[in-house]
């Protein structure tokens, strides 16, 4: 079996604090062998439904830019597509200076989905528990990156496009833009983690009504829920995603080291009980306590009014 990309991570030796709650966390995957899930054969049964790609831009400034770009079938995941995202998320977990990263559709709308011609030829039980366990492995792993993440949500967002949604830290949507659970419709639940990570943006009962009622969550549902945290308003202040990188920019200024920080403790408060949660970020707090952006201010004698 190839190894999970998080454990290679871990085994190259980055930062042990992040290692060791990864390893409390199952490894960084939900499914190993352990659950008869064999991550290279699903990979292969996945990569003969080809079509479209996930592009991932890295930028110097720390922020990275994944699309998801299937226009012609609005962005359906192709199972192809399935696989470059795997790929992709490893990408991200081993880029040491990555601060942010929005998540994006190709021309201007987010994803409708997994590819129902894909769909069609997994139909049966066991091809439809593979893919579905590769796809929580791989969207726990976008969730648990050590950097802020955003969905920026133009057009639309269906079924599992609207579960990508929920692997990300926040979500920003433009005028217009739809997020919809259809699972329902299809005769099925979300299976890609949407419904669990739902639960825990909008709470139970907000959950069960967007999923019980297929609901067509637009932006101004979408605030009032939680489910998304800004609608990207004004017209010539620059495209949907020159204004998403603004908005991420106020979370990611400052130094890497101190904004992944940031989000392995926020994260190891979200996922952990308390006791792990304080252990975890005291583990955190000893990889910046006399880093040199800590030196740096108190050198500097800095003051916060
Ligand atoms: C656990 C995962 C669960 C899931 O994700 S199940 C999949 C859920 N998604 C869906 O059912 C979406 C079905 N599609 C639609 O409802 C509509 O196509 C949609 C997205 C509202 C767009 O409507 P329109 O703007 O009228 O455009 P259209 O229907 O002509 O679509 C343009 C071309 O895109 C294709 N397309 C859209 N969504 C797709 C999908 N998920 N899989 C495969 N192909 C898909 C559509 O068939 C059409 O292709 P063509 O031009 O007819 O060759």
């Amino acid at each position: 079996m190839v190894m999970c990309a998080v454990r290679q991570h871990l085994l190259r030796g980055s930062c042990g604090a992040w290692a060791r709650f990864l390893q409390r966390q199952s490894r960084g995957c939900v499914y190993s062998s352990v659950h008869g899930f064999q991550q290279e054969e699903i990979r292969e049964k996945l990569q003969a439904f080809p079509g479209g790609s996930i592009e991932l831009l890295t930028q110097e400034s720390g922020l990275a830019v994944l699309t998801i770009n299937y226009p012609s079938r609005m962005n359906a995941f192709s199972g192809s597509m399935m696989v470059d995202l795997e790929e992709r998320v490893s990408q991200l977990e081993g880029w040491t200076d990555g601060k942010g990263l929005i998540v994006q559709g190709a021309s201007g709308t987010f994803c409708s989905g997994s590819d129902l011609n894909a769909v069609r030829a997994l139909s049966n039980l066991q091809d439809g528990m593979k893919m579905c366990m590769f796809m929580q492995n791989t969207l726990t792993r976008l969730l648990r990156l050590p950097m802020i993440s955003v969905a920026l949500v133009e057009g639309r967002a269906l079924g599992g496009g609207a579960e990508l949604t929920t692997a990300c830290d926040f979500r920003l949507m433009a005028p217009g833009s739809v997020i919809q659970f259809v699972h329902k419709h299809m005769g099925l639940v979300p299976g890609w983690g949407g419904a669990a990570r739902l639960v825990r943006i909008v709470g139970s009962q907000n959950a069960l009504k967007l999923l019980g009622g297929a609901v067509k969550v637009d932006p101004e549902l979408a605030l009032q829920i939680g489910l998304a945290e800004e609608v990207l308003q004004g017209e010539g202040t620059g495209t949907p995603l020159q204004r998403a990188e603004n908005w991420l920019s106020v979370y990611t200024k400052g130094p890497a080291p101190v904004i992944q920080a940031v989000k392995k403790v926020v994260l190891s408060g979200r996922e952990l009980p308390l006791s792990e949660a304080l252990r975890t970020e005291k583990d955190v707090f000893g990889t910046v306590w006399g880093g040199p952006a800590n030196m740096q201010a108190l050198a500097s004698k800095s003051k916060h009014r």
